[in-house]
């Protein structure tokens, strides 16, 4: 179980992470959505005590990180798959680390074979690894000590499309054998494959969480007018937010606030209609209009 509760971390004026509450509970996968800059990272590294909050409080098995006697036995972490000594082989990694957690040095071998790293593999430096090589070293240290958290920033990054495949059958594994686990991505294929639940981030605020299927039912809007701008500025008014799809704007409310907020300023539409099908996507797209453009700016 993770539990974050009003977690907020300010650098300068900036709220980098604001507010921010959610569950994670045993037996789920939890989706970890947002665009770049969101506030995902800063998050998953306050839940891992390695930036301090500056108001709320995450616990992990309900500790805060730095209270778990042997945190690699309770949480398994990979937040940066590059962040690992380049000067050791994926071998000498692992059995450091499971000497540090006290674990029997069979989980080692155990553990790289589990994540598909064969023997010449493990033999190599680190620095000689590919992307793809550190991601499934990095998920072999997050799993050495059998835990019963997962929290992993970007696993599937640099993974192979096989790769890929592998890991949502390891997480999903994981999660129906009663783990918790965290996922952040932008691969939202994967994300929409293996989540049970997803938590969507946007300017370091909550923008929409819950159920995976019941979010993915509530997609939003598609509206089109001959005055798109008219539309826009329309939407804006009514406080509606509005993103660009090939269908026309998508709108994250319902079609009877989307067709009131058009009348009221007296523009024609030429389409009105509940989004459907679009998947995760689309419902992306929907909940973080503009947040990607309020980072480039800041
Ligand atoms: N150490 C830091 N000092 C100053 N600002 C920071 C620091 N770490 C993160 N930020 C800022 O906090 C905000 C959130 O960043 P964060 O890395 O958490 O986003 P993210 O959702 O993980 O993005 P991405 O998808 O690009 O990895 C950004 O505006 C970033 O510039």
């Amino acid at each position: 179980m993770i539990t974050v509760e009003n977690l907020t971390k300010r650098y300068g004026p900036h709220p980098a992470v604001d507010d921010v509450s959610f569950q994670c509970e045993p037996g789920t996968v939890t989706g970890f959505l947002g665009p770049n800059g969101a506030g995902k990272s800063t998050t998953m590294r306050m839940i891992c005590g390695l930036t301090t909050p500056t108001a709320g409080r995450a616990t992990v098995s309900g500790h805060p990180y730095q209270e778990l006697p042997n945190p690699g036995r309770e949480v398994g972490v990979l937040l940066d798959a590059s962040a690992q000594h380049a000067g050791r082989t994926g071998r000498e990694a692992l059995t450091l680390s499971a000497y540090t957690m006290g674990l029997d040095r069979r989980e080692v071998a155990a553990k790289l074979d589990l994540v598909g790293l064969n023997a010449v593999a493990a033999k190599r430096r680190v620095r000689a690894y590919s992307l793809g090589m550190r991601q499934r070293l990095g998920l072999a240290h997050a799993l050495l000590g059998d835990p019963r958290v997962l929290i992993l920033d970007e696993p599937a990054n640099g993974l192979d499309p096989e790769g890929i495949f592998w890991m949502r059958g390891l997480l999903r594994d994981f999660a129906d054998r009663g783990g918790t686990v965290l996922l952040s991505s932008h691969l939202l294929r994967e994300v929409e494959a293996v989540a049970d639940r997803l938590v969507v981030i946007g300017g370091g605020r909550i923008v929409a969480q819950g159920d995976k299927n019941e979010l993915l039912a509530g997609g939003g809007t598609v509206v089109r007018a001959r005055d798109s701008a008219a539309l826009r500025r329309a939407l804006e008014v009514a406080n509606l937010s509005a993103a660009d799809s090939s269908e026309g704007l998508l709108v994250q409310a319902d079609a009877e606030a989307v067709g009131q907020a058009a009348a009221d300023a007296g523009v024609a539409l030429a389409e009105l209609r509940p989004a459907s099908g679009g998947g995760l996507e689309q419902l992306f797209l929907t909940l973080t209009a503009g947040e990607s453009t309020k980072e480039a700016v800041r």
